[in-house]
């Protein structure tokens, strides 16, 4: 379980967290939604350790991660795997390299133990064989099962999903959508997932939360926040343009 309490981050020209609150259910997908620039990245980036914040704390099992530094928090860290927006492979490494990377990385694997680790990685996103390619000679869709393959190489507890749908096709998002939902399922791990694919994503998460005005505005299942009476949730929902948020 993740649990977020009071988290406060300013930059200098503006206050992004103004007193996050969140609890992220161990073992379940929770979808964090809000508009373009409210803090979604910043606020993944306070999970994971990479910004600190100004106020507030991030447990992780227990551990603050808003304390921790060096050993201890790379000791941490390793709990986690990341997806990015744009998958964020590393173009001059073939797909093996990329998936091996992180298993070369955080763990003492023998390489014929990183290549059975690879195999089984590139079987569970579907795209055996793959290996010998370049990120450059890849779909955007497989470029995201690289990724997703990368995220899920070292077995972390806990994922992070920031936009992983971006630039697809409606249907190839839902086939993503639907892989991590398979994958999430299949091996356990908790998942947060910043995502604007609202309402397609509901299908396929336990909680949704909506972070407006940097706070977390509403938390609750996909179809309770589809019922939801607050008017700033409905109207982010529906994507109107008149009600409590306004557009700058
Ligand atoms: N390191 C930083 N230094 C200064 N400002 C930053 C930094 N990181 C983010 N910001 C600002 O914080 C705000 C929130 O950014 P963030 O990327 O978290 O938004 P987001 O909700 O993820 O947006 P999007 O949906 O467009 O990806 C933005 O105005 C951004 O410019």
């Amino acid at each position: 379980m993740i649990k977020i309490r009071d988290l406060k981050k300013q930059f200098p020209n503006q206050e992004v967290l103004k007193g996050v609150s969140l609890d992220i259910p161990k073992g379940q997908i929770t979808a964090v939604i809000g508009r373009s620039g409210t803090g979604k990245s910043v606020l993944l980036k306070h999970i994971i350790g990479l910004l600190k914040p100004d106020h507030g704390t991030v447990f992780v099992n227990g551990d603050d991660i808003t304390q921790a530094e060096g050993h201890r928090l790379n000791e941490l860290r390793k709990k986690f795997g990341m997806l990015f927006q744009n998958a964020a492979l590393l173009d001059s490494m073939s797909v093996f390299d990329n998936i091996a990377f992180p298993l070369r990385e955080k763990t003492k694997q023998t390489e014929s133990e990183i290549r059975e680790r690879v195999e089984e990685g590139l079987a569970n996103v579907g795209i055996v064989g793959m290996n010998h390619k370049f990120p450059a000679e890849l779909s955007g869709g497989m470029k995201k099962r690289v990724g997703l393959a990368r995220a899920l190489v070292t077995q972390p507890e806990i994922i992070l999903f920031d936009e992983p749908t971006t630039g697809l096709d409606p249907i190839m998002k839902k086939a993503i959508h639907k892989l991590i939902y398979d994958t999430q399922r299949r091996f356990g791990f908790t998942a947060v997932m910043v995502s604007h694919d609202i309402p397609e994503v509901f299908d396929f998460v336990d909680q949704v939360a909506m972070l407006f005005d940097g706070v977390i505005h509403e938390t609750g299942t996909p179809g309770a926040m589809q019922q939801s009476t607050n008017a700033a949730v409905q109207q982010f929902l529906r994507g109107d343009l008149d009600g409590p948020i306004q557009i700058n």
